[in-house]
């Protein structure tokens, strides 16, 4: 469980996101949408404890991330973007040094089958520098999984990724929501986001322009229940000409 109550993050006297609240259920997949400077980022990583709020509280997994940030952070994994790695490990020894971290005792057979499931099984041995991109996006990603976080957080999880890993991932999405775990998706990738979650926050100008379950905000922007989430997405952010052909 994610619960987000009247969060505020200023940047100075700039106001990045304004008293946000929201709730991610354990099996819940969140897509959070918004234009450029929309302030998913500053949410993402005040959500993550990786920057403080100016007002308001994260509870992850009942937990209060400011009361005791470890016992909050260690239900959680935050997967950025740019997958960031030790330089002079190897796959394998990312996984042991991660594992010790988090104190996970049994990690060989699970991180085993977590690199099977992003095809990485054959790379154990390798260092970053000899992985490609989108390879070091899958440590990043099996590193996030180990301790098996209720709690995750995916900022652009398919970046550098081929159509195979994006299938993969997009199932290992699927799996953990299935599994219990709250998730928060950040994309710019709405067909993405369409096919992978159950609820949508659309922010703009750091406020929330929609939250709810995907039916209840395309009810809500969209005359047609057919309409894309493109469609919602520019309609609930009056970022377009929703009136083009
Ligand atoms: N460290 C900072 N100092 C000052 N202003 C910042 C800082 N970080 C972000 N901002 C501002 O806060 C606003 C929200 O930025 P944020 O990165 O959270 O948006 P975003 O929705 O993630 O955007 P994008 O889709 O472009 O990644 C922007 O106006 C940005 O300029």
């Amino acid at each position: 469980m994610i619960e987000v109550d009247s969060l505020t993050k200023r940047y100075g006297d700039f106001t990045a996101v304004h008293s946000l609240s929201f709730a991610v259920k354990p099996g819940e997949v969140m897509g959070l949408v918004g234009p450029n400077g929309a302030g998913k980022t500053s949410t993402l990583r005040c959500v993550a404890g990786i920057i403080p709020p100016t007002l308001g509280s994260v509870r992850l997994g009942g937990i209060d991330l400011k009361a005791d940030p470890v016992a909050a952070k260690r239900t959680m994994a935050f997967i950025p973007d740019e997958p960031r790695l030790f330089e002079y490990l190897t796959v394998a020894q990312h996984l042991a040094f991660v594992a010790r971290l988090y104190g996970v005792g049994d990690y060989k057979a699970r991180g085993e089958a977590i690199l099977a499931d992003l095809d990485m099984a054959d790379k154990q041995a390798l260092l970053p520098g000899e992985l490609s991109r989108g390879m070091k996006q899958k440590l990043a990603i099996a590193c996030g999984l180990l301790h098996a976080p209720t709690a995750v957080i995916f900022d652009e999880p398919l970046t550098g990724l081929d159509p195979r890993g994006m299938r993969r991932m997009k199932d290992v999405m699927r799996g953990l929501a299935a599994q219990g775990a709250a998730i928060i998706l950040s994309s710019h990738l709405l067909g993405l986001v369409e096919e992978v979650c159950t609820h949508l926050l659309i922010l703009k100008d750091g406020r929330a322009m929609a939250d709810g379950s995907v039916a209840d905000v395309r009810a809500r922007f969209a005359s047609d229940s057919t309409s894309s989430l493109e469609d919602v997405f520019f309609l609930a952010t009056g970022e377009e000409d929703v009136a083009r052909p």
